[in-house]
C-alpha cells in the first residue's frame, strides 16, 4: 500500500530505531553469551527508545527477537544456548515506533568462523545488495527474485552450490509487520509494478546446500535446513522513491548507499 509523506516519516523513523537495535547488540555478541541474554538486552533497549518489539506474542511467539544459528534458516527462539566459537548467528529485528515498523535482521560470525561460512554470509549479504540496487518504480516485482537467483547461481563452485529457500519470502511492511505483496526470492514472475511510496522487506535466505527447510515440531518455529548444512539471512526494509530506492534499516557499518536514483 502506498505510504503519505506523513507515513514515511514515521518508517524512515522506525527503520532508523530497528537498525540502531542491531548496532547496539553488537559488542555483546560473543562466545558466551546466551541468545537468552541478548534478546533480553534488545527488549530493554527497544522499551528505553518508545518503542515495541513486534515479534513478541506475534502469532504467540515467545521472545522479543529472532536468533537462528547456523543450520536455522529462521525464527530462531532466543535460549540459554551459550553461543560458541565459530557460529554464524541471525539476529532479525522488528520494531513498531509510533504505530510504524522496522524490519532489520543480519549475520553476525562469532570467533573463528570457517571459509565456507564466511563466503555464505557475504554470498548471501551481496544477493541482498544485489537485489536492492534494482529497486526503482516501474520495475516488476518478480524482478527481485529472479536477479537474487541468478547472482546466486553464478556464485557457485565446485564445493559450494547455494540455494534459495523458497517457504518464506519478504513482504510489504507499514502499519502492519506484514502487509501486501509477498517478495519471493527465487526467479518469478509477479508482474506486481513498484511504484513510490510503496515499502516492504527483501530477506533472502540461502542455504549451504538444498532449498528445503523443516519446522520444529516441538517448539512449531525453529525452522532448520533438511539436510543440516548452514543457511544466512539478511534483511533490509526498504522504501521505493520517485528516482529509485532507500534502505530505510541501514547501519553505518554498512558499504553501501542508503538512497539510490535511477
Ligand atoms: C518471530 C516473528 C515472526 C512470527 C511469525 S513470522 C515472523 C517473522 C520473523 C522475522 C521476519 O523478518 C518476519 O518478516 C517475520
Ligand atoms: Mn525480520
Ligand atoms: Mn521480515
Amino acid at each position: 500500500v502506498i505510504k503519505t509523506a506523513e507515513e514515511i516519516e514515521k518508517m524512515r523513523a522506525a527503520g532508523k530505531l530497528a537498525a540502531d537495535v542491531l548496532e547496539m547488540i553488537a559488542p555483546y555478541v560473543k562466545v558466551g553469551v546466551t541468545t537468552n541474554e541478548l534478546n533480553d538486552i534488545c527488549a530493554k533497549y527497544t522499551e528505553e527508545q518508545g518503542a515495541i518489539s513486534a515479534p513478541l506474542n506475534y502469532h504467540g511467539f515467545p521472545k522479543s527477537i529472532c536468533t537462528s544459528i547456523n543450520e536455522v534458516i529462521c525464527h530462531g527462539i532466543p535460549s540459554d544456548r551459550a553461543l560458541k566459537d565459530g557460529d554464524i548467528l541471525n539476529i532479525d529485528i522488528t520494531v513498531i515506533k509510533d504505530g510504524y515498523h522496522g524490519d532489520t535482521s543480519k549475520m553476525f560470525l562469532i570467533g573463528d568462523v570457517s571459509a565456507k561460512d564466511k563466503r555464505l554470509c557475504r554470498v548471501a549479504q551481496e544477493s541482498l545488495y544485489e537485489a536492492i540496487k534494482k529497486v526503482r518504480p516501474g520495475m516488476k516485482l518478480g524482478e527481485i527474485g529472479t536477479i537474487i537467483e541468478k547472482y546466486i547461481k553464478g556464485k557457485k563452485t565446485g564445493l559450494e552450490k547455494y540455494s534459495i529457500v523458497t517457504d518464506y519470502c519478504g513482504h510489504g511492511i507499514g502499519a502492519g509487520f506484514h502487509e501486501e505483496p509477498q517478495v519471493m526470492h527465487y526467479k518469478n514472475n509477479d508482474k506486481t509494478v513498484l511504484r513510490p511510496g510503496m515499502c516492504f522487506t527483501i530477506e533472502p535466505m540461502i542455504n549451504a546446500g538444498r532449498h528445503t527447510s523443516v519446522l520444529d515440531k516441538d517448539d512449531n518455529w525453529t525452522v532448520t535446513t533438511s539436510d543440516g548444512k548452514n543457511s544466512a539471512q539478511w534483511e533490509h526494509t526498504l522504501l521505493v522513491t520517485d528516482k529509485g530506492v532507500e534502505v530505510l534499516t541501514l547501519r553505518t557499518e554498512e558499504d553501501f548507499p542508503r538512497i539510490i536514483n535511477h
